[in-house]
């Protein structure tokens, strides 16, 4: 239901490197997106329904608010959404969601929604997807993994120290329709999100009606939970969705640390691909950040490599791990994975002339320290099970400006990454 139009992707212009072709973002993305000069266009019915919506919701119970047609049940849903950060008394994030949140959404109308909400913000970016292997035919529909650590409320609000961006730009209500705005624009089948602190009260009810099952593991130990006005703690989540796959099996994992339990988590699951019958295993996680604890991270890698041994029967099952390792590729925990009897290969490298190199950065912002431009997340993937169909391109220098990021046009200080993936044609190949 929410991946067909991006099968029209046909190859525009020619990259770089030669071989690879850079492709026109998916479906729902161009109808909607304004020329790269042009402001963001207002709706003037949906801008009047959202406004009404901040301040109606404050007042109406559930049930009272209930509206309906399909665009008033989703304005209605967007209001509650909006409304999350008032509901200081009732805790959302221990709150488990009504059979009202279960309603399908058109994901269309959603996006419209929030272009409207972002109507005074300049426009999207322009990101392509890179061809990578137009040599492979495959007889099923790609598998698209979206890779994001998408920024934690309270810890940009509290913690992070982005000097160089307005406050007004992190306001809860307009970043989060940035955020859903990007998951809607690329329509992920899966999606491993990091720095989660507003999942029960907005991406689990929202991305349910949009048809995905999601899954939420908090950090034991959250910094959120230090920031006044915090939302809960932030953690993992991963999310696929259900017309495509069946759980198999579901994994919550505390990293440990030299056999020490750390404060950080990852969720490894398996899933099998309705279409093909095939399984795999997705993996999401967010290693300890900040210098100086190299061998922590390494040693955190080690453990979630010994527990993906595990839950993929010592690389039977293909395998895809999306994080932000909080790493370089010189660091020790990189190197693990690359070096792994997994057999795994790190995506974003193919996007390299030689296919060899990570991008420059998936994450640049300016704290008090100064500028910090640094490569700390990937999409890793077994590489004799699966191809990497293509890849979103990152933002250039000049996209992301001179007060880097987050920022009125980008919500996070890390980039999405995005691949599209499809199984190699021999199911019992070396993987
Ligand atoms: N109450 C208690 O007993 C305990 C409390 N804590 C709390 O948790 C915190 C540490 O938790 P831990 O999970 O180890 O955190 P991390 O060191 O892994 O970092 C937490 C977050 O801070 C961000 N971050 C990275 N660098 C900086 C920076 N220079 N300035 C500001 N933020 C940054 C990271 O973002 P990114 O990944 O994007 O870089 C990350 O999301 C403590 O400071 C404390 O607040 C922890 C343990 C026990
Ligand atoms: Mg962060």
């Amino acid at each position: 239901m929410f991946h067909s139009p991006r099968r029209l992707c046909s190859a525009l212009l020619q990259r770089d490197a030669p071989g690879l072709r850079r492709l026109p973002a998916p479906g729902l993305r161009r109808p909607f997106s304004p020329p790269a000069s042009a402001p963001r266009p207002a709706s003037p019915r949906l801008l009047a329904a959202v406004s009404a919506a901040s301040g109606a919701a404050r007042s109406c119970s559930r049930t009272a608010c209930s509206m309906g047609t399909g665009t008033s049940r989703l304005y209605s849903a967007l209001a509650k959404t909006l409304n999350s950060s008032a509901a200081s008394q009732h805790p959302e994030y221990l709150v488990s969601p009504d059979p009202e949140h279960l309603e399908p959404i058109d994901p269309k109308e959603l996006l419209e929604e929030c272009r409207a909400v972002l109507h005074t913000r300049p426009p999207r970016f322009q990101r392509d997807f890179v061809d990578l292997r137009t040599d492979c035919p495959s007889t099923h529909p790609p598998i698209r993994v979206m890779q994001w650590n998408i920024l934690a409320q309270a810890l940009g609000e509290g913690k992070d120290n982005f000097v160089q961006c307005p406050v007004e730009a992190l306001k809860w209500e307009e970043r989060k329709c940035l955020i859903l705005e990007e998951i809607l624009a690329y329509q992920p089948d899966i999606l491993c999100l990091q720095e989660v602190d507003h999942y029960f009260d907005t991406f689990q009810p929202l991305l349910s009606r949009l048809g995905y099952q999601g899954t939420f593991f908090p950090k034991p130990w959250s910094p959120c939970l230090d920031v006044e006005h915090n939302n809960g703690p932030d953690g993992c989540a991963l999310f696929f969705l259900q017309n495509r796959f069946k759980l198999v099996n579901s994994a919550n994992i505390r990293l440990t640390a030299m056999t020490l339990k750390t404060n950080q988590v990852a969720i490894a699951q398996t899933l099998e691909c309705k279409e093909s019958g095939r399984q795999f295993c997705i993996a999401v996680t967010h290693l300890k950040a900040r210098t100086g604890w190299e061998r922590f991270r390494s040693a955190q890698g080690c453990d979630l490599l010994q527990n993906l041994q595990n839950i993929t029967q010592g690389a039977k099952i293909p395998l895809i791990v999306c994080g932000d390792f909080n790493a370089e590729p010189t660091e020790e925990v990189y190197k693990h994975f690359a070096s792994s009897s997994l057999n795994l290969n790190s995506a974003y490298k193919l996007l390299s002339a030689d296919g060899q190199s990570e991008p420059p950065y998936t994450t640049w912002k300016i704290r008090t320290s100064g500028e910090c431009r640094h490569t700390l997340d990937y999409i890793w993937y077994s590489k004799h099970a699966l191809n990497v169909r293509s890849a979103l391109d990152l933002l250039t220098e000049e996209q992301i400006g001179p007060n880097r990021l987050p920022s009125f046009n980008y919500p996070s200080d890390h980039l999405s990454l995005v691949c599209d993936f499809s199984f190699t044609e021999e199911p019992d190949g070396l993987l």
